[in-house]
């Protein structure tokens, strides 16, 4: 069956307004609900709701009912009824599933999360501590948050390694409450690989409850699950837009949207290889999977590796459906145009698929991560190289940066003057109280320097 990716030639105007265009259209947001989740609001709650209506019901009901609530929704969303004491996974759970895993993929699970480890605490921010003049001493110090929420998504697959890539960074970042909640399905709280993944890595708290209502109990707090200071990690909809919800409430790190891959390529990428990578993150469907590429003929060439690969693969058929929604392969008038139209998308994977790929990347200034050469496909990073695979989506790599150990971390700036710096720094004090009027902010400088015997 021929694969109908969109085409498009930029090779004769500056293709900025087509690339804008396209970074609209294939930026779902995250709003791509299936019809059977349209037809469970109706169920649910009597009327077709939007998805912004649904969770800020259901996040005020949590609010306001806690845990019966969130009960409530479970059974009607997730069509599983729960009792009180059965939203936390037991330890015995926990235990039993690490037991009955098979060695080899406990042995991958800590094999990677040292990987995590090793990336994440090498780039953790340091303590700063400076004496700028004479008797001022400044600092800024960082702190670990008290206790941080995780959402792991299982609505449609199961996620071991978005368990090591949001747990990973806030164990090194020095976070001693963590607190995983993943929908109750067999790709969530009842998924033995994902439990026995969360014993691996010492994480004791799992409740089994999955979209808003499970956000809204981290963020309000209920029976059962104490509140946090944090939210992180993806979801569908419901979950992207639940956390935005109770933002100010508590911190959140990003909103997670359908992944997405630009793929830049010279004449030293494999056609192969470039299909591959276009089709793996095509897989998640919906997922964006862009070629920008100047080299006369690897866009046909490409087609011809994608319909070969997409006959022969298991999520074949998903893969080709992002592909023909959220597609392109295009052709660009030399390496500067790609470069400039990938920078326009802000992709959240870009992957430079060319001889030299380190003398481009100075000029490739706006994405989540940047993957090097033709030995390196994306799935390196969403499963086991170091950095975490939560990252900026649907163009939002312009201002937002992936998921790290510093986004646990609290910052505190340290001020100390001795005598001499009190004195030192009292005239603008004085100068700018007289002007705001404050004049108990200037007593509080008068009165120690008048102590001291130096008005
Ligand atoms: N960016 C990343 O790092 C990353 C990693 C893994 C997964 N993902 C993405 O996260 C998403 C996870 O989606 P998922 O399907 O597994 O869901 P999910 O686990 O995030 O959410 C499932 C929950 O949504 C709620 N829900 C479903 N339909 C609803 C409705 N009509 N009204 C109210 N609530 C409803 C239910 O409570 C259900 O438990 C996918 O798009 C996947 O590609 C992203
Ligand atoms: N590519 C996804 C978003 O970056 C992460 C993922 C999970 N499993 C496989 N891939
Ligand atoms: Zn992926």
């Amino acid at each position: 069956m021929s694969l109908k990716i969109r085409r498009i030639d930029c090779t004769r105007d500056d293709a900025r307004e087509a690339i804008a265009a396209l970074r609209r259209e294939l930026s779902p947001r995250g709003n791509v609900v299936s019809p059977e989740s349209r037809a469970r609001t109706v169920a649910v709650f009597g009327e077709p709701l939007s998805p912004l209506q649904v969770v800020e019901r259901i996040c005020d009901h949590v609010a306001t009912r806690g845990l019966e609530a969130v009960l409530d929704y479970t059974r009607k969303l997730d069509q599983v009824a729960l009792k009180p004491g059965e939203v936390r996974v037991s330890a015995d759970e926990l235990d039993a599933a690490h037991r009955g895993a098979a060695p080899e993929y406990l042995a991958t699970i800590a094999r990677i999360r040292e990987n995590v480890l090793t990336y994440q605490r090498a780039i953790l921010n340091r303590d700063v501590h400076i004496e700028p003049k004479p008797g001022l001493k400044l600092g800024l110090r960082y702190t670990p948050l008290r206790r941080v929420g995780v959402c792991i998504p299982g609505g449609a697959a199961a996620y071991p390694s978005t368990l090591l890539m949001t747990v990973v960074p806030a164990q090194a970042a020095g976070v001693r409450e963590i607190a995983v909640v993943v929908p109750p399905t067999k790709f969530g709280g009842y998924n033995p690989e994902l439990l026995a993944a969360c014993r691996e890595l010492g994480v004791t708290e799992v409740h089994r409850v999955g979209g808003a209502q499970a956000v809204a109990a981290l963020a309000y707090g209920v029976e059962g699950i104490a509140a946090v200071d944090k939210i992180v990690g993806p979801g569908n909809l419901f979950v992207a837009l639940a956390k935005k919800h109770v933002y100010g409430e508590v911190d959140i790190d990003s909103i997670a949207g359908p992944s997405e891959v630009v793929l830049i390529a010279d004449a030293s990428a494999d056609p192969r290889f470039i299909a591959a990578d276009l089709i793996s993150q095509a897989e998640h469907s919906p997922g964006a999977s862009i070629l920008l590429t100047w080299i006369p003929g690897l866009v046909e060439r490409v087609q011809a590796a994608l319909e070969d690969q997409l006959a022969k693969l298991s999520r074949g058929d998903l893969a080709r459906d992002s592909l023909e929604r959220f597609g392109a392969l295009i052709d660009c008038r030399d390496e500067e145009q790609a470069v400039t139209l990938s920078n326009l998308f802000a992709p959240e994977h870009l992957h430079v698929s060319t001889a030299d790929p380190e003398r481009l990347v100075p000029a490739l200034t706006v994405a989540g991560a940047i993957f090097l050469g033709n030995l390196t496909p994306v799935a390196l990073g969403d499963y086991a190289a170091g950095p975490s695979h939560v990252l900026p989506t649907s163009g939002t790599a312009r201002w937002a940066s992936g998921l790290s150990a510093n986004d646990f971390l609290r910052r505190s700036s340290l001020i100390a003057v001795d005598e001499r710096g009190l004195a030192e720094l009292a005239p603008d004090v004085r100068r700018l109280a007289d002007v705001e009027g404050l004049t108990a902010h200037r007593w509080s400088v008068d009165v120690r320097l008048e102590k001291a015997g130096r008005p």
